[in-house]
């Protein structure tokens, strides 16, 4: 759990050096930490932020899913995402395949809408079990307002160096407008000596949305930067959020902003003795938003998408859509082999990682 003291994260695994990039720096408009963001966003897809603000909320955020987690399984599954493409809600551990042989995963989530938590005691999406809900608008919404912020401040940098209209991003990611952005917290048990390519525990992906916030304890992500064949670790560092672009940026800014694939296996050295708890909060963009790039409203775009196949960021999909068929051929009980896991995938790089 988290709090007590932890085996270290070993020096002897291959690890990626991100940069860090200072969330304060980036409020107050610093020329430089912008230039780092971009740099880190457009080749690697992943960086480290500090000074976030966010590590009372992110506290409290693991304080209520050991709560929520300690229920009886029976409480837990009557909120199962279930297997028509749905997110929102608790998800079983073994639920969905971590590959194309149909293995299954070893975590279980909580996922909470920032819609049903914005609209609380309203109920856009669904209800949660009671614990979750009594701890909505004191531990919930202040981590979703944190993480909007956070969010949102890289959206608007990114929206000035794509050449887009001021506020173009801001718009699609509307804060009261319905879309897939959730709050999700991770378990999964000790493994010991189980740190290997053989038992992802969750499957390589990349995320499907727009911005990832995550917050690790244990080591155990692994990321295959843009181009590379080999996994390396995401070394987690106190106070530091991991950051990630997903899918629909890099749809939305044909191909300039880089979505990473990554995976979860269980931590790596001696921390694998202990359960993994992370902490995340995706950004996807309004449901009804159609993925494509946006090449009528900046020339960086339309240059951009020249480079790659004709049609690659014509998805024809709303952003609903595209995130619950991904959702939806990751579940087990949907599994007919493996064109399931093919009908899954995002904008890997390479679809056929482990
Ligand atoms: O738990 C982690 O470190 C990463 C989780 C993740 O990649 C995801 O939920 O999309
Ligand atoms: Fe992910």
């Amino acid at each position: 759990m988290p709090g007590i003291t932890l085996p270290a994260f070993p020096d002897n695994v291959p690890t990626h050096s991100l940069p860090t990039i200072d969330f304060e720096l980036l409020k107050a408009g610093n020329q430089v930490e912008i230039d780092r963001l971009w740099e880190a966003a457009v080749t690697l897809g992943f960086w480290y932020l500090k000074n976030h603000g966010a590590e009372h909320e992110v506290k409290a955020m693991f304080d209520l899913g050991a709560e929520m987690f300690a229920l009886p399984w029976e409480d837990k599954i009557l909120y199962e995402q279930g297997d028509s493409g749905r997110s929102f809600g608790y998800k079983k551990m073994g639920g969905t395949a971590v590959d194309a042989s149909g293995l299954a995963d070893m975590t279980e989530f909580l996922n909470i809408a920032k819609d049903d938590v914005l609209a609380f005691p309203e109920v856009v999406h669904l209800t949660y079990p009671s614990v979750v809900a009594a701890a909505i608008p004191s531990v919930v919404h202040p981590f979703v307002c944190k993480s909007l912020e956070v969010n949102t401040t890289v959206l608007r940098i990114f929206t000035q160096r794509l050449g887009l209209s001021e506020g173009t991003l801001e718009a699609l990611h509307a804060r009261d407008l319905p879309s897939a952005s959730e709050a999700r917290i991770i378990r999964s048990p000790p493994m010991p000596g189980k740190d290997t390519a053989d038992r992802p525990t969750i499957g390589s992906h990349t995320d499907f949305g727009s911005l990832t916030f995550l917050h690790n304890i244990l080591g155990g992500l692994q990321v295959l930067l843009p181009g590379e064949t080999q996994w390396g670790y995401v070394k987690p560092i106190p106070g530091h959020a991991i950051c990630n672009v997903g899918d629909a940026l890099t749809v939305l800014s044909g191909g300039i902003l880089k979505s990473a694939v990554h995976r979860v296996v269980p931590p790596p050295g001696a921390q694998g003795e202990r359960e993994r708890w992370s902490l995340v909060f995706f950004t996807r963009p309004n449901n009804t938003q159609i993925l494509r790039a946006l090449v009528e409203d900046s020339q960086a775009i339309a240059e951009s998408v020249k480079q790659f196949p004709e049609g690659k960021f014509e998805t024809g999909s709303t952003a609903e859509e595209w995130f619950s068929r991904r959702i939806k051929y990751q579940r087990l009980k949907n599994r007919e082999g493996p064109q399931s896991w093919a009908a899954s995938r995002g904008t890997e790089h390479d679809p056929t990682a482990r």
